[in-house]
């Protein structure tokens, strides 16, 4: 997928292509962060277990906003498939702009989900991949690294959503304005729906955490992600923020001119 060229990206086979790539990503992510315990110490606002100085936050905050501000400058978020936790904080670029052409709507990067995106993470998905309930204070360094790795590719991934939203829209341009006219959000999320599509989704990641979820040779050993765990993740997580993510960039996409 090439951002220089529209007709690349709005392709709905290569979107999904390249949400099928980001699965592995994801799931090896989840693997490592599965190595720790929950450590809920790291996602407390201003936890007396690590005091941060001058800063109004939890540690994972403090990590991924001080990343962020790195990233920035190293051109992230121009980038049309990046999207900040803290968009106010990020810095201009030290490498010089690139001049993408327009191929989401002017709005899209108002559509950010990374508020709801962290705390579903922290509340739901983080029991169900840690490895054991409790805290690890050595630990505390690694696992916000970790933390903030599934963080930016959930993000991506679900935030890919618009793409998906505006390859459907130049598709069938008639049937989108006038449910976008009539606000018909049901309407809208009926037909970006694709459940052919999500059960594949569904199977493949059984299939990958079979395989990827414990060492092969030793069928016995310790399971780092189980199966049950990853589809529960994407149907109840992943899919449908994604699917919130399309409906309401839909919603304003007679916003844009383009
Ligand atoms: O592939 C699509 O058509 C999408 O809209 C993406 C996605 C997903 O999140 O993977 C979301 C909704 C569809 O029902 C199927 C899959």
């Amino acid at each position: 997928m090439d951002f220089l060229k529209p007709d690349t990206v709005l392709n709905l086979q290569n979107i999904r292509a390249e949400l099928v790539k980001m699965e592995d990503t994801i799931i090896f992510q989840f693997i490592e962060r599965s190595h720790f315990a929950t450590c809920s110490s790291v996602y407390q606002p201003n936890h007396p277990g690590v005091s941060i100085p001058n800063f109004d936050g939890s540690f994972l905050d403090w990590a991924l906003l001080h990343l962020e501000i790195t990233h920035s400058q190293l051109r992230r978020f121009e980038s049309p498939d990046e999207t900040p936790f803290f968009p106010n904080e990020i810095l201009k670029p030290i490498l010089p702009s690139i001049n993408y052409p327009p191929i989401l709507a002017s709005y899209a990067s108002e559509v950010n989900y990374n508020d709801k995106i962290k705390k579903v993470y922290i509340d739901r998905i983080v029991p169900l991949i840690s490895k054991y309930d409790g805290d690890q204070k050595e630990n505390y360094g690694s696992v916000a690294t970790r933390d903030c790795e599934v963080l930016q590719n959930l993000s991506r991934r679900i935030h890919f959503g618009k793409f998906v939203a505006e390859a459907k829209f130049q598709s069938a341009k008639e049937l989108y304005i006038e449910l976008i006219k009539n606000k018909d959000v049901e309407g809208i999320m009926k037909h970006i729906t694709n459940s052919a599509v999500e059960e594949k989704i569904l199977e493949r990641l059984t299939k990958k955490a079979e395989v990827y979820g414990v060492d092969p040779t030793n069928k016995e050993g310790e399971r780092r992600i189980t199966p049950e765990y990853l589809v529960k993740i994407y149907k109840e997580i992943v899919i449908p923020i994604t699917k919130e993510v399309e409906v309401e960039y839909l919603l304003r996409r007679l916003e844009s001119d383009y």
